[in-house]
C-alpha cells in the first residue's frame, strides 16, 4: 500500500480517504461525549447570524415605527448573546474530552499494532522508525483534530451559509462576486499543507537523529565516556547541525506560507473594500434600509472572516489528514514473519529441533550471515556454540526464536517448519537469556518477575530463581529488598532506587530466565560474561543442574564453559567448521583446538 509522502494526486486522495477511518475511530472512543460536541458546535454555528438577523429586525423595527418586532427581537438578541458567553467554554470543555478519549483510543490501537509486528526486520527498517515516529505524534492528536476539523468545518459552513443569506437578501450580485473572489484562497492553503506534509516527512531523519545526540548527552550510560573522552562538544556540534538542516527545509516552506499569506490577504482586502463601496453607494441612493446596510456591513466582514477561518480550517483538516495517513500505514503494517492460516499445534519437544541448509542474511543488499547450516539439537541435550565474533552464532539463536525466518532453508521442532506453528506458542516454549538481555527500570521483584508474566507476583518463584542464579543475598540487602526500584530517575519514597553492577544485573537477567525453567528450549547467549570467576564457577554448577536432562544451546567464548556440552559446534563465516565434544574437537586438532589451547595457555602464563 502506498502512503503519503507529501505529494501527488493519488496520495492526496488517499490522505483524504482518511476521513471515514478517523471518524469511526472517534466515534468508537467516544459516542457520547461526541455528540455533545457536535450539538454545542452547531449551537455555536448559527450565533452569529442569529445576532446579525435580530439586529437587523430591532433596527428596522425602531426606524419603521412598527414596534411590535420589537421585543421579540430583543429577547432573541439577548437570548444569542448569554448563549454566546456560555457556548464557548462548554464546547472547549466538551473538545478537550473528546480529544483525550480519541488520543487514547489511538495510541491504545498503535501499539496492539506495533505488537502485532512478530519479528524484528520491521522495527529495524529506518523508514518505518520514521512513519512511527509521526504515527505516534499523529495518533495521539490527528484523530481529534480530524473530528475538530470536520465539525468546525461544518461549523463555519453553516456560519457562512447564513451571511450568504443574508447577504443575498440585500444583493446578491455581491455576494457570488465575494464567494469567487476567495476560491483562490483555498487553492493555494491547500497547496501548502501538502508542502508542509512533505516537509515534515523530509526532515523526519534529521529530527529522529538530533533527538539520538541530545539524548546522549544526558544520558547516564554514556556519561562517563562522555566526560572521559570529552565527547559533549562533538555530539552538541553534531546534534545542532541535524537541526540547522531540519530548520533550513521548514524556513523555506515558512517562506511560501508568508509570500501566499500576503497575497491572500491584499486579495481579500479588495474584496471587501469593493463590496463597502458599493453598499455606501447604495445607501446613498435610497436603495437599502439602515438595518440593511448595517446586516450589509456585519454580514460582509462575518462573510470574509468566516471564509478566511474556514480557508485555514479546510488546509488544517487535510494537513492533518496527510499526518493521519502516517498512523493508518503503521496499523496496517503486515507483520514481516508470515502467519499461517491454520497453524499446527506445537507440542512440549520430544525428538529434536533441526536447521536444514539454514541461509541467513538481515537484507537482500547485504552479506550471507548463515550459509547453509545444518543442525541437529537434540531433545535432551545441551549444544554448544562457539566462534570468533560475528560468526553468526546470537543470530542463528534468533532464528530459534523466530525472530526472523531463514533466507532459504528450515527450522523445524519435532519436524514442524517453524512458520507452520503460532509464533507464540513457540515462543512459550523457549527461555532464553540473550546476549544483549534488558535491565529494566523497575523493581527487583519485576525484573525476575518478567520471565514469567503469570509468575509476576509469586515471590516464592521468584526468590527460587533468584538463588539459582546466586542475586538473592544482593537484592535482600537492598533498602526494599525485592521492591528496591533499580533506578535512579524513577525511585520514590516508598521504593528508594538502587543501582547494580554489571555482573549483578547480568545475574538478575539469568533469574529471569531461569523463572521460564519449566521450557522446553533454554538458550543461554554468553550467560557468565560479565562475572568474576567465582561467580562464574557458582553458575557453571548452576546450570549444569538446571540443564540436567533439558534441551539447552548455550553460547560462550569461555571454551572452560562449554567442554561439557554433548555437541559443540563451531561456527565460521556462517558455516559449521566442525562439531562433536570436547574430547573429540581436541583429537582433531582444528580451530577449537587452536582456541581452546590459546585461552589455556593464557592462564599457564600467567600462573
Ligand atoms: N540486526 C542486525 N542487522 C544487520 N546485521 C546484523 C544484525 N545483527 C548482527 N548482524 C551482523 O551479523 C553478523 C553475525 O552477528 P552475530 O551477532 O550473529 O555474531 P556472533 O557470532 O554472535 O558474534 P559475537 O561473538 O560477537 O557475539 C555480524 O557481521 C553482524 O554485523
Amino acid at each position: 500500500m502506498k502512503h503519503v509522502e507529501g505529494g501527488g494526486v493519488a496520495s492526496s486522495l488517499r490522505a483524504v480517504s482518511g476521513i471515514g477511518p478517523a471518524l469511526r475511530l472517534a466515534v468508537r472512543s467516544c459516542p457520547w461525549w461526541l455528540a455533545a460536541n457536535t450539538a454545542t458546535t452547531l449551537a455555536n454555528a448559527a450565533l452569529p447570524v442569529a445576532s446579525v438577523w435580530f439586529l437587523k429586525s430591532l433596527l428596522d423595527a425602531l426606524t419603521s415605527g412598527h414596534l411590535h418586532g420589537f421585543p421579540p427581537a430583543a429577547v432573541g438578541l439577548v437570548l444569542a448573546s448569554l448563549a454566546a458567553a456560555v457556548l464557548p467554554a462548554l464546547s472547549t470543555y466538551l473538545h478537550n474530552e473528546v480529544e483525550r478519549a480519541i488520543g487514547r483510543r489511538a495510541q491504545s490501537d498503535l501499539y496492539l499494532a506495533t505488537a502485532r509486528l512478530s519479528g524484528l526486520a520491521r522495527l529495524e527498517d529506518p523508514a518505518f522508525h520514521d512513519r512511527l515516529q509521526l504515527a505516534q505524534t499523529a495518533g495521539r492528536s490527528s484523530p481529534s483534530q480530524a473530528v475538530d476539523g470536520i465539525l468546525g468545518t461544518g461549523q463555519l459552513v453553516l456560519t457562512l451559509t447564513g451571511f450568504v443569506a443574508v447577504l443575498v437578501s440585500v444583493n446578491p450580485v455581491v455576494a457570488g462576486v465575494a464567494l469567487v473572489g476567495l476560491a483562490p484562497a483555498l487553492v493555494a492553503e491547500i497547496a501548502l499543507s501538502r508542502k508542509r506534509a512533505g516537509m515534515l516527512w523530509a526532515i523526519n531523519p534529521h529530527q529522529r537523529r538530533e533527538q539520538f545526540y541530545a539524548q546522549l548527552q544526558t544520558s547516564i550510560p554514556a556519561a562517563k565516556e562522555f566526560r572521559l573522552l570529552g565527547l559533549s562538544e562533538l555530539f552538541r556540534q553534531r546534534m545542532l547541525r541535524e537541526r540547522r538542516v531540519a530548520d533550513a527545509q521548514q524556513r523555506r516552506v515558512d517562506g511560501r506560507e508568508l509570500v501566499t499569506q500576503l497575497g491572500l490577504g491584499l486579495l481579500s482586502m479588495v474584496v471587501l473594500c469593493g463590496a463597502l463601496v458599493w453598499a455606501l453607494g447604495a445607501a446613498v441612493r435610497g436603495e437599502i434600509s439602515v438595518g440593511g446596510i448595517s446586516a450589509f456591513v456585519a454580514a460582509m466582514t462575518g462573510m470574509q472572516s468566516t471564509l478566511g477561518s474556514l480557508v485555514a480550517r479546510i488546509s488544517l483538516a487535510y494537513h492533518v489528514l496527510l499526518m493521519y495517513d502516517h498512523y493508518r500505514a503503521v496499523l496496517a503494517t503486515r507483520s514481516d514473519l508470515p502467519v499461517a492460516p491454520a497453524p499446527a499445534p506445537i507440542g512440549p519437544l520430544r525428538e529434536g529441533i533441526t536447521l536444514r541448509d539454514v541461509w541467513f542474511r538481515y537484507a537482500p543488499d547485504q552479506d550471507w550471515v548463515l550459509r547453509g547450516v545444518d543442525l541437529t539439537i537434540p531433545h535432551g541435550r545441551t549444544v554448544a556454540l562457539v566462534g570468533l565474533n560475528g560468526a553468526g552464532k546470537s543470530t542463528l539463536v534468533k532464528l530459534l526464536c523466530r525472530l526472523y525466518d531463514p533466507s532459504r532453508g528450515s527450522v523445524s521442532w519435532d519436524g514442524k517448519d517453524l512458520r507452520d506453528v503460532s509464533v507464540d506458542e513457540l515462543r512459550a516454549r523457549i527461555g532464553v537469556l540473550f546476549q544483549d538481555y534488558m535491565s529494566y527500570e523497575l523493581s527487583a521483584a519485576e525484573n525476575i518477575g518478567l520471565g514469567d508474566v503469570a509468575s509476576m507476583s509469586d515471590r516464592p518463584r521468584i526468590h527460587a530463581a533468584a538463588t539459582r542464579a546466586g542475586i538473592a543475598p544482593v537484592v535482600e540487602e537492598l533498602p526494599h529488598g525485592y521492591d528496591t526500584m533499580l533506578s535512579k530517575s524513577f525511585k520514590d519514597d516508598e521504593s528508594a532506587g538502587a543501582l547494580l553492577s554489571g555482573g549483578q544485573w547480568q545475574r538478575l537477567a539469568l533469574a529471569r530466565t531461569y523463572l521460564r525453567d519449566r521450557r522446553d528450549l533454554l538458550i543461554l547467549d554468553e550467560p557468565s560474561s560479565g562475572l568474576d570467576a567465582q561467580a562464574e564457577a557458582e553458575i557453571q554448577s548452576g546450570l549444569r543442574r538446571h540443564r540436567a536432562g533439558a534441551t539447552s544451546v548455550l553460547i560462550s567464548h569461555r571454551l572452560g564453559t562449554v567442554r561439557e556440552a554433548d555437541v559443540i559446534v563451531v561456527l565460521r563465516d556462517g558455516r559449521i567448521a566442525e562439531q562433536g565434544d570436547h574430547a573429540e574437537l581436541l583429537a582433531a586438532d582444528g580451530e577449537y583446538a587452536r582456541l581452546f589451547r590459546l585461552q589455556a595457555a593464557g592462564y599457564e602464563a600467567a600462573r
